[in-house]
């Protein structure tokens, strides 16, 4: 219940709205303005625990269900969105009614990389000016008529993601990515605590990397371990999503600039459930 948004029953932020779900009169802060449905970030506590492999996979799944779909690349000095997306080689340009997104195949996306003039070229810049290339591409990126917006956070649970958080008006929630083995799940922990701490819903956790299907004895082989994500998500009292195993193919079509949703394995499987979960919860 909203004091200033007379239309809960038809707002596309019911799934998870704070405020709708507490039953408490709190101010909307839904920008009638926005022309972005649902904006949603991922998150992670540790770095290369697969969030960018989610985020392009997440984009592209809901790309082919006829979803109009952008991503920021909020990782402003590991910015590797483009060469997941296969358009390293695009440049963002200023049109009439500001930045204009690259097209990755119908996916519009926003990153560092696409400014930059190579793709070695480092960015070594202090928080201030992360910040303000962090705020330029939120507000000034004619991103259109969006259904979905993936914000690809930079890791960790340090003034940056923080800072995007902040900077960005009305989110739908987080979703947090990690791997099994208890390093990770420390940094995870804290990642939930960080989003909650903001006061966003944490839509739920996506457990990446969980055990490997071997090629020759068909046994599974929990490199990292495995069922830690679920664990947690039940000790945090948020939902667990699903678990996605390694994938040889993974890697290598992300090398290659492709996903690997719409593929015919396991991985795919499962990552396409995730994808029917998150739009049971967001609807
Ligand atoms: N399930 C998987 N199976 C095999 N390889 C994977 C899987 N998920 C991700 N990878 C690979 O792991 C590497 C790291 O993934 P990715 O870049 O998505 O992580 P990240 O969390 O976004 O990293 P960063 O912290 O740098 O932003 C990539 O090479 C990717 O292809």
């Amino acid at each position: 219940m909203t004091e200033n948004n007379e239309n809960c029953e038809t707002c596309t932020h019911q799934g998870t709205c704070p405020s709708r779900n507490s039953g408490e009169a709190v101010t909307c802060e839904v920008d009638p303005g926005s022309k972005i449905k649902h904006n949603i970030i991922i998150a992670s506590g540790k770095g290369g625990v697969g969030k960018s492999t989610v985020s392009v996979n997440l984009a592209r799944a809901l790309l082919l269900d006829g979803f109009k779909v952008g991503i920021l690349d909020a990782d402003i000095t590991g910015p590797n969105i483009p060469k997941l997306l296969g358009i390293e080689d695009r440049s963002l340009v200023l049109g009439e009614e500001g930045i204009r997104p690259a097209d990755a195949g119908g996916i519009k996306a926003a990153s560092m990389a696409l400014v930059l003039s190579s793709p070695d070229s480092p960015v070594v810049w202090r928080g201030p000016m992360k910040m303000a290339a962090i705020k330029q591409f939120i507000q000034d990126v004619d991103w259109g008529e969006l259904d979905f917006l993936i914000i690809d956070l930079p890791p960790g649970t340090s003034d940056e993601p923080l800072s995007v958080v902040q900077l960005i008006p009305d989110l739908a929630g987080a979703i947090i990515v990690t791997t099994p083995q208890e390093v990770s799940l420390l940094d995870s922990r804290k990642a939930v605590n960080m989003v909650k701490t903001m006061k966003l819903p944490v839509i739920g956790i996506i457990e990446n990397m969980a055990g490997l299907m071997c090629p020759h004895c068909h046994q599974r082989i929990d490199i990292f371990q495995s069922g830690g994500g679920e664990r947690m998500a039940e000790e945090m009292n948020v939902r667990f999503l699903g678990s996605i195993p390694i994938d040889p193919q993974v890697c290598s079509l992300g090398d290659a600039g492709q996903t690997f949703v719409e593929g015919d394995t396991p991985a795919a499987d499962i990552f396409r459930l995730i994808v029917e979960r998150l739009k049971n919860i967001l609807r």
